[in-house]
Protein backbone atom coordinates (compact mmCIF):
# COMPACT_ATOMS: atom_id res chain seq x y z
CA UNK A 1 0.00 0.00 0.00
CA UNK A 2 1.63 3.34 -0.87
CA UNK A 3 0.45 5.82 1.56
CA UNK A 4 1.31 9.95 1.14
CA UNK A 5 5.40 10.84 1.89
CA UNK A 6 5.28 12.96 4.78
CA UNK A 7 7.64 15.34 3.49
CA UNK A 8 4.83 16.90 0.76
CA UNK A 9 2.96 18.26 4.25
CA UNK A 10 6.53 19.07 5.60
CA UNK A 11 7.96 21.02 3.21
CA UNK A 12 4.77 22.52 2.79
CA UNK A 13 4.22 26.52 3.38
CA UNK A 14 2.00 26.17 6.23
CA UNK A 15 4.08 23.87 7.97
CA UNK A 16 6.94 25.53 7.88
CA UNK A 17 5.19 28.70 9.08
CA UNK A 18 3.73 26.52 12.31
CA UNK A 19 7.33 26.36 13.10
CA UNK A 20 7.42 30.05 13.72
CA UNK A 21 4.61 30.15 14.98
CA UNK A 22 5.77 27.96 17.89
CA UNK A 23 8.76 30.19 18.47
CA UNK A 24 6.31 32.62 19.16
CA UNK A 25 5.50 34.79 16.03
CA UNK A 26 2.05 36.05 14.72
CA UNK A 27 1.84 34.21 11.30
CA UNK A 28 -1.73 35.81 10.97
CA UNK A 29 -2.58 36.27 7.17
CA UNK A 30 1.24 36.08 6.58
CA UNK A 31 2.94 34.40 3.31
CA UNK A 32 6.31 34.26 4.02
CA UNK A 33 8.76 34.42 6.98
CA UNK A 34 12.14 36.56 6.68
CA UNK A 35 14.52 36.70 8.84
CA UNK A 36 17.55 39.56 9.12
CA UNK A 37 20.81 38.39 10.23
CA UNK A 38 23.72 40.23 10.12
CA UNK A 39 26.82 41.27 12.57
CA UNK A 40 26.09 43.82 15.23
CA UNK A 41 25.79 47.26 13.49
CA UNK A 42 25.83 46.79 10.11
CA UNK A 43 22.39 48.50 9.46
CA UNK A 44 20.21 45.52 10.18
CA UNK A 45 17.41 47.90 12.09
CA UNK A 46 17.74 50.48 9.37
CA UNK A 47 16.99 47.99 6.94
CA UNK A 48 14.30 46.75 8.86
CA UNK A 49 12.38 50.17 9.11
CA UNK A 50 13.06 50.92 5.64
CA UNK A 51 11.37 47.63 4.79
CA UNK A 52 8.62 47.73 7.09
CA UNK A 53 8.34 51.30 7.63
CA UNK A 54 5.68 51.88 10.67
CA UNK A 55 4.49 48.33 10.79
CA UNK A 56 6.30 46.82 13.49
CA UNK A 57 6.18 46.19 16.97
CA UNK A 58 8.74 45.09 19.76
CA UNK A 59 8.42 42.67 22.35
CA UNK A 60 10.76 39.60 23.77
CA UNK A 61 11.76 36.06 22.63
CA UNK A 62 9.92 33.48 24.52
CA UNK A 63 11.63 32.54 28.11
CA UNK A 64 14.71 35.30 26.92
CA UNK A 65 15.74 38.82 27.95
CA UNK A 66 16.35 39.29 24.12
CA UNK A 67 14.12 41.47 22.61
CA UNK A 68 12.66 41.38 18.97
CA UNK A 69 11.35 43.44 16.48
CA UNK A 70 8.57 42.58 14.14
CA UNK A 71 6.93 43.58 10.91
CA UNK A 72 5.40 43.15 7.62
CA UNK A 73 5.54 44.82 4.36
CA UNK A 74 3.65 43.66 1.27
CA UNK A 75 5.13 43.47 -2.12
CA UNK A 76 2.95 42.03 -5.75
CA UNK A 77 -0.02 41.24 -3.38
CA UNK A 78 2.44 38.85 -1.20
CA UNK A 79 2.60 39.62 2.49
CA UNK A 80 6.03 39.48 4.15
CA UNK A 81 6.69 38.99 7.77
CA UNK A 82 9.91 40.07 8.58
CA UNK A 83 11.99 39.19 12.42
CA UNK A 84 15.00 41.52 13.12
CA UNK A 85 17.45 38.94 14.56
CA UNK A 86 20.39 40.03 17.37
CA UNK A 87 23.42 41.27 15.83
CA UNK A 88 26.01 38.35 16.17
CA UNK A 89 29.61 37.47 15.35
CA UNK A 90 29.13 34.03 14.84
CA UNK A 91 26.22 31.35 15.54
CA UNK A 92 28.23 28.65 17.85
CA UNK A 93 25.24 29.69 20.50
CA UNK A 94 27.84 31.27 22.70
CA UNK A 95 25.57 33.59 23.86
CA UNK A 96 21.42 34.24 24.29
CA UNK A 97 22.14 36.32 21.11
CA UNK A 98 23.47 33.40 19.33
CA UNK A 99 21.18 31.12 20.60
CA UNK A 100 18.53 33.09 19.80
CA UNK A 101 19.40 33.80 15.82
CA UNK A 102 20.73 29.94 15.32
CA UNK A 103 17.64 28.71 16.68
CA UNK A 104 15.21 30.64 14.55
CA UNK A 105 17.22 30.05 11.71
CA UNK A 106 17.35 26.43 11.85
CA UNK A 107 13.96 25.74 14.02
CA UNK A 108 11.59 28.93 12.71
CA UNK A 109 12.87 27.62 9.08
CA UNK A 110 12.49 31.28 7.74
CA UNK A 111 11.52 31.19 3.85
CA UNK A 112 14.10 33.29 3.29
CA UNK A 113 17.36 35.09 5.38
CA UNK A 114 18.76 38.24 5.02
CA UNK A 115 22.31 38.33 5.60
CA UNK A 116 23.10 42.05 6.58
CA UNK A 117 27.04 43.05 5.57
CA UNK A 118 28.79 45.70 6.17
CA UNK A 119 30.22 47.01 2.87
CA UNK A 120 33.44 48.56 4.05
CA UNK A 121 34.63 45.72 6.27
CA UNK A 122 33.65 42.82 4.31
CA UNK A 123 35.41 39.96 5.54
CA UNK A 124 35.06 40.80 8.89
CA UNK A 125 31.28 39.59 8.12
CA UNK A 126 31.82 36.76 5.50
CA UNK A 127 32.06 34.39 8.97
CA UNK A 128 28.67 34.80 9.69
CA UNK A 129 27.66 34.40 6.35
CA UNK A 130 29.07 30.90 6.07
CA UNK A 131 27.72 29.79 9.11
CA UNK A 132 24.21 31.04 7.97
CA UNK A 133 24.75 29.01 4.86
CA UNK A 134 25.80 26.12 6.36
CA UNK A 135 22.17 25.82 7.94
CA UNK A 136 19.93 27.46 5.47
CA UNK A 137 19.97 27.89 1.32
CA UNK A 138 17.58 30.32 1.12
CA UNK A 139 19.61 33.82 1.84
CA UNK A 140 20.29 37.04 0.10
CA UNK A 141 23.67 38.89 1.13
CA UNK A 142 22.30 42.69 1.58
CA UNK A 143 25.61 44.51 1.25
CA UNK A 144 24.73 47.49 2.88
CA UNK A 145 26.76 50.56 3.81
CA UNK A 146 27.38 51.07 0.38
CA UNK A 147 27.91 55.00 0.88
CA UNK A 148 31.08 54.16 3.15
CA UNK A 149 32.68 51.76 1.38
CA UNK A 150 32.65 54.26 -1.84
CA UNK A 151 33.83 56.83 0.53
CA UNK A 152 36.61 54.40 1.69
CA UNK A 153 37.40 53.97 -2.37
CA UNK A 154 36.30 50.18 -1.51
CA UNK A 155 34.70 48.69 -4.66
CA UNK A 156 33.42 45.02 -4.51
CA UNK A 157 32.61 42.69 -7.50
CA UNK A 158 28.97 41.86 -6.28
CA UNK A 159 28.84 39.48 -9.10
CA UNK A 160 31.63 37.22 -8.34
CA UNK A 161 30.73 37.79 -4.66
CA UNK A 162 27.39 36.29 -5.54
CA UNK A 163 28.74 33.60 -7.55
CA UNK A 164 31.16 32.17 -5.01
CA UNK A 165 28.96 32.09 -2.13
CA UNK A 166 25.51 30.75 -4.65
CA UNK A 167 22.98 33.45 -3.41
CA UNK A 168 22.11 36.97 -4.84
CA UNK A 169 23.90 40.16 -3.47
CA UNK A 170 21.94 43.20 -3.31
CA UNK A 171 24.09 46.45 -2.71
CA UNK A 172 22.15 49.09 -0.68
CA UNK A 173 22.73 51.87 1.57
CA UNK A 174 20.04 51.75 4.25
CA UNK A 175 20.30 54.95 5.77
CA UNK A 176 19.20 56.93 2.42
CA UNK A 177 17.15 53.58 0.86
CA UNK A 178 19.06 53.24 -1.81
CA UNK A 179 18.89 49.38 -3.47
CA UNK A 180 15.81 48.90 -1.01
CA UNK A 181 13.66 48.18 -3.77
CA UNK A 182 16.00 45.60 -5.71
CA UNK A 183 15.97 44.34 -2.05
CA UNK A 184 12.56 43.48 -1.91
CA UNK A 185 12.30 42.14 -5.49
CA UNK A 186 15.33 40.04 -4.71
CA UNK A 187 13.50 38.81 -1.42
CA UNK A 188 10.04 37.70 -3.37
CA UNK A 189 12.20 36.11 -6.22
CA UNK A 190 14.01 34.13 -3.76
CA UNK A 191 10.60 33.72 -1.65
CA UNK A 192 9.13 31.94 -4.51
CA UNK A 193 11.31 30.12 -5.98
CA UNK A 194 12.28 32.19 -8.93
CA UNK A 195 15.62 32.49 -7.46
CA UNK A 196 17.22 29.11 -6.43
CA UNK A 197 19.93 29.48 -4.32
CA UNK A 198 23.30 27.29 -4.20
CA UNK A 199 25.83 27.99 -1.61
CA UNK A 200 28.65 26.85 -1.31
CA UNK A 201 29.29 24.11 1.02
CA UNK A 202 32.20 22.32 2.87
CA UNK A 203 33.50 19.60 0.75
CA UNK A 204 36.28 16.66 1.04
CA UNK A 205 35.07 15.31 4.31
CA UNK A 206 36.93 11.96 5.47
CA UNK A 207 35.12 8.93 4.95
CA UNK A 208 34.73 8.00 8.29
CA UNK A 209 33.83 10.95 9.20
CA UNK A 210 31.43 11.24 6.40
CA UNK A 211 29.96 7.84 7.25
CA UNK A 212 29.17 8.78 11.19
CA UNK A 213 27.59 12.04 9.83
CA UNK A 214 25.41 9.98 7.75
CA UNK A 215 24.22 7.28 10.22
CA UNK A 216 23.54 10.02 12.71
CA UNK A 217 21.40 12.49 10.70
CA UNK A 218 19.33 9.70 9.63
CA UNK A 219 18.63 8.94 13.22
CA UNK A 220 17.85 12.90 14.30
CA UNK A 221 15.80 12.89 10.76
CA UNK A 222 13.61 9.96 12.36
CA UNK A 223 12.68 11.05 15.20
CA UNK A 224 12.50 14.74 14.22
CA UNK A 225 10.93 14.50 10.56
CA UNK A 226 10.39 17.93 10.36
CA UNK A 227 13.82 19.95 11.16
CA UNK A 228 15.32 21.12 8.48
CA UNK A 229 19.19 20.65 8.52
CA UNK A 230 19.89 17.18 10.29
CA UNK A 231 23.24 17.05 8.83
CA UNK A 232 24.18 20.14 10.31
CA UNK A 233 22.58 19.32 13.72
CA UNK A 234 24.70 15.82 13.17
CA UNK A 235 27.83 18.20 13.23
CA UNK A 236 27.62 20.01 16.17
CA UNK A 237 26.37 16.73 17.99
CA UNK A 238 29.72 15.65 16.76
CA UNK A 239 31.69 18.56 17.83
CA UNK A 240 29.60 18.20 21.73
CA UNK A 241 27.58 21.21 21.02
CA UNK A 242 25.21 21.05 24.37
CA UNK A 243 22.64 23.07 23.04
CA UNK A 244 21.88 20.82 20.24
CA UNK A 245 21.93 18.14 22.17
CA UNK A 246 20.04 19.22 24.88
CA UNK A 247 17.52 20.13 22.39
CA UNK A 248 17.62 16.75 20.48
CA UNK A 249 16.96 15.03 24.07
CA UNK A 250 13.95 16.90 24.54
CA UNK A 251 12.46 18.22 21.41
CA UNK A 252 12.50 22.21 22.63
CA UNK A 253 13.60 23.96 19.70
CA UNK A 254 12.61 27.15 21.41
N1 LIG B 1 26.30 55.73 6.13
C1 LIG B 1 25.43 54.78 6.39
N2 LIG B 1 25.04 54.56 7.64
C2 LIG B 1 24.16 53.57 7.88
C3 LIG B 1 23.62 52.76 6.83
N3 LIG B 1 22.79 51.87 7.39
C4 LIG B 1 22.80 52.09 8.70
N4 LIG B 1 23.61 53.12 9.00
C5 LIG B 1 23.93 53.67 10.34
O1 LIG B 1 24.68 52.70 11.04
C6 LIG B 1 24.36 52.73 12.44
C7 LIG B 1 23.92 51.36 12.90
O2 LIG B 1 22.71 51.04 12.27
P1 LIG B 1 21.65 50.02 12.90
O3 LIG B 1 20.55 49.87 11.92
O4 LIG B 1 21.28 50.39 14.28
O5 LIG B 1 22.56 48.71 12.95
P2 LIG B 1 22.19 47.30 13.58
O6 LIG B 1 22.85 46.28 12.76
O7 LIG B 1 20.72 47.17 13.76
O8 LIG B 1 22.89 47.40 14.99
P3 LIG B 1 22.69 46.41 16.24
O9 LIG B 1 21.23 46.12 16.37
O10 LIG B 1 23.25 47.19 17.38
O11 LIG B 1 23.48 45.19 15.94
C8 LIG B 1 23.28 53.80 12.58
O12 LIG B 1 23.89 54.99 12.97
C9 LIG B 1 22.70 53.91 11.16
O13 LIG B 1 22.15 55.17 10.90
C10 LIG B 1 24.06 53.04 5.49
O14 LIG B 1 23.68 52.37 4.52
N5 LIG B 1 24.96 54.04 5.34
MG1 LIG C 1 19.55 46.63 15.46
Amino acid sequence: MKTTPKSACETCAHHSLENVKKLGVDITNVDFVIALAGNPNTGKSTVFNALTGLRQHTGNWPGKTVTRAEGAFEYQQKKFKLIDLPGTYSLMSRSEDEEVARNFILFGKPNVTIIVVDASRLERNLNLTLQILEITSNAVLCLNLMDEAQKNNIQIDTRSLSKELGIPVVATSARSKEGIPELIATISDVALGKIICKPHKIKNIPPQLEQAIKKLSTAIQNQYPTVSNSRWLAFRVLEGDTHIIEALKTGDFS
